[in-house]
């Protein structure tokens, strides 16, 4: 089954329908207003035309009838014309104030602040892709400053494009869909978050829920899509009775066939495939009242999540989002073994000041250190990278790097070069982990340094390297694999952004400062693929992270390379740090 898609352009169309944007009276009006005005003017003007004897204007009622039609068909048009100064007027005005809804600030630390709400990502987005179009189109007839983009692009500024709004909406919808956001709030600004409401003055109006149905839609979320449909129809009714707006954003006529075709794409995907699979997913039963009834939609149970056993990529993908959403899956019989301590190394400042070590899974052995990096450290790393951040990309699977969603960040790379400061945490890391770190770039990789913006995430995946192509690089011949990951957090992520282990119920939420380590590799050197992992989509605010991969071959000193059976698995790295 072919899984069809909505056309977008949507806001586009919004531009010559739009109740508020209407075009200047064109050229030939212009034309016409001016001929009749002089026609009016030469008329009267005493020194032009002289009035004779023979002019029956002032005597003939006909004639003056005639003037009169003449003069109401120029006022009619000045009406025109001055009705349309002021609706251009008004979409400069509403531009204007949708824009200073936030206090224009520019302090750096200020714009992060606002730029961290993704209600507010998403209207910033709106506003340079569609309304700068609207608004450019509108005073172009008045004055020279039409071409706003122009403005910007001189001053070397990239600009969003379509596709960057779509994505943006597309966004928007996969947060809503992983934190099951209620509608109802976000529709009015209201971001719930586990400790505050985050608030943007930003409300999403029909036209907006009608374009973010149509992206829940061609991501195969159905039962979002209808979600989202609905909404722009009770949005549509609200705005109808809004008395300042002179009709709605979008009417219901063009919502209605929208909705019908999802419901009924939504049955049909149901029926023919299932409730949910890699590129879409449904409700459990259909909406269409008749078929709900039938028997076989009366058995039917939503995933519930299950642990350390194997899961289809379907499966783990759910496990992730409900851990994403901060829920518990591991039993306490799980988590009871667990233990937080204090590690002292002896050779080390470790002995006055020790790693707070918080265990998180015994095995895989996955551990939290606490306070691993000081704040002026932090700032060192983000500060060297931002300049050198570039699109994440991963490898596709014709073996090429490309950039997906299923990494959404930007990353920089760090090595010694960078300065003391380097070389001074790799120490750290090396005797935090009882790991050899260097030489670097072989005993451990060079610094990655990510950050991830609105919704930015990272698929379910493994750190080891698997596949055959990395069996020829020299370089990964003397390195061997990723036997560990050392991962700090560089910011405090408010709202969403958690690392979490979906085969076995792990999470791990950002604190700054805070490093996560596990090992990716058994002691023999293969994979563990118990430690599949993902970065949660950021609900608001930032994500700063660096990664330090160790690698297997230089450890041949420091861990025993023992083959564990494949039957009974140990954590047998544990004993090594600790
Ligand atoms: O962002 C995260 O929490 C995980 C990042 C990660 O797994 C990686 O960079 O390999
Ligand atoms: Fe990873």
């Amino acid at each position: 089954m072919q899984l069809p898609q909505f056309i977008f352009r949507q806001f586009h169309r919004q531009r010559h329908r739009n109740h508020y944007v209407s075009p200047l009276p064109s050229a030939t009006s212009v034309v016409v207003i001016f001929t009749s005005l002089l026609f009016i003017l030469l008329f009267f003007s005493p020194t032009v035309v002289s009035i004779t004897p023979e002019s029956e204007i002032f005597s003939s009622t006909s004639e003056l009838r005639k003037l009169y039609k003449h003069e109401s068909e120029v006022v009619a048009k000045l009406h025109e014309y001055a009705q349309a100064l002021d609706k251009n007027l008004k979409v400069v005005q509403k531009y204007l104030e949708d824009f200073e809804k936030i206090d224009i600030r520019d302090d750096d630390e200020d714009t992060e602040e606002i730029v961290e709400n993704p209600m507010n990502a998403y209207h910033i987005l709106k506003r340079t892709v569609i309304d700068w179009e609207v608004v450019a189109e509108t005073i172009k007839n008045h004055t020279q400053v039409g071409d706003l983009a122009g403005e910007i692009i001189k001053k070397g500024e990239q600009l969003p494009s379509f596709e960057d709004f779509i994505g943006g909406s597309m966004a928007l919808v996969g947060l809503q869909d992983t934190y099951a956001l209620n509608l109802s709030e976000i529709i009015h600004g209201d971001l719930p978050t586990e400790s505050v409401v985050q608030r943007s003055p930003y409300e999403l109006s029909a036209r907006d829920c009608l374009f973010l149905g149509k992206a829940a839609f061609n991501k195969g979320l159905y039962d979002r899509a209808v979600g989202w449909l609905e909404m722009a129809l009770s949005r549509s009714k609200e705005e109808s009775e809004d008395e300042t707006l002179l009709i709605p954003t979008a009417t219901k006529e063009e919502i209605l066939p929208f909705l019908e075709t999802t419901r009924r794409v939504h049955d049909e995907v149901l029926e023919k495939r299932g409730p949910y699979g890699e590129t879409w997913q449904t409700f459990e039963k259909p909406i269409n009242g008749k078929l709900a009834k039938m028997r076989k939609y009366q058995k039917i149970k939503r995933y519930q999540p299950k642990l350390m056993v194997p899961l289809t990529p379907v499966e783990e993908n759910e496990n992730f989002k409900a851990l994403c959403r901060g829920e518990n899956l591991r039993s306490p019989k799980l988590d009871a073994p667990l233990k937080c301590r204090y590690l002292r190394r002896p050779s080390s400042v470790s002995i006055l000041k020790p790693y707070k070590v918080e265990e998180h899974s015994i095995d895989p052995y996955i551990v939290v250190y606490h306070n691993f990096m000081s704040q002026l450290e932090m700032d060192y790393f983000k500060e060297h990278s931002t300049s050198r951040l570039k699109r994440s990309l991963h490898q596709g699977r014709d073996g090429r790097y490309v950039a997906t969603d299923i990494r959404t960040s930007k990353q920089a790379w760090l090595n010694k070069d960078d300065g003391p400061l380097i070389d001074k945490i790799s120490t750290r890391i090396g005797d935090a982990t009882g790991l050899e770190v260097f030489p670097e770039n072989e005993a451990s990789e060079i610094y990655q340094v990510a950050n991830y913006g609105m919704a930015g995430r990272y698929s379910p995946h493994t750190d080891y390297i698997t596949g055959e192509d990395h069996l020829h690089n020299p370089l990964e011949l003397i390195r061997g694999n990723r036997i560990a990951t050392f991962m700090v957090y560089l910011e405090d992520v408010p709202a969403g952004g958690s690392t979490v282990f979906p085969l076995i119920g792990v999470k791990v939420r950002p604190r700054k400062g805070a490093a996560v380590f596990w090992w990716n590799l058994r002691t023999d050197g293969r994979g563990d693929p118990w430690t599949r992992h993902a970065g949660c989509s950021v609900l608001y605010g930032n994500k700063w992270i660096t990664n330090k991969w160790i690698r297997y071959h230089h450890q041949f000193k420091k861990i025993p390379c023992v083959k564990e059976p494949d039957n009974e698995r140990t954590a047998s790295f544990q004993t090594l740090a600790y």
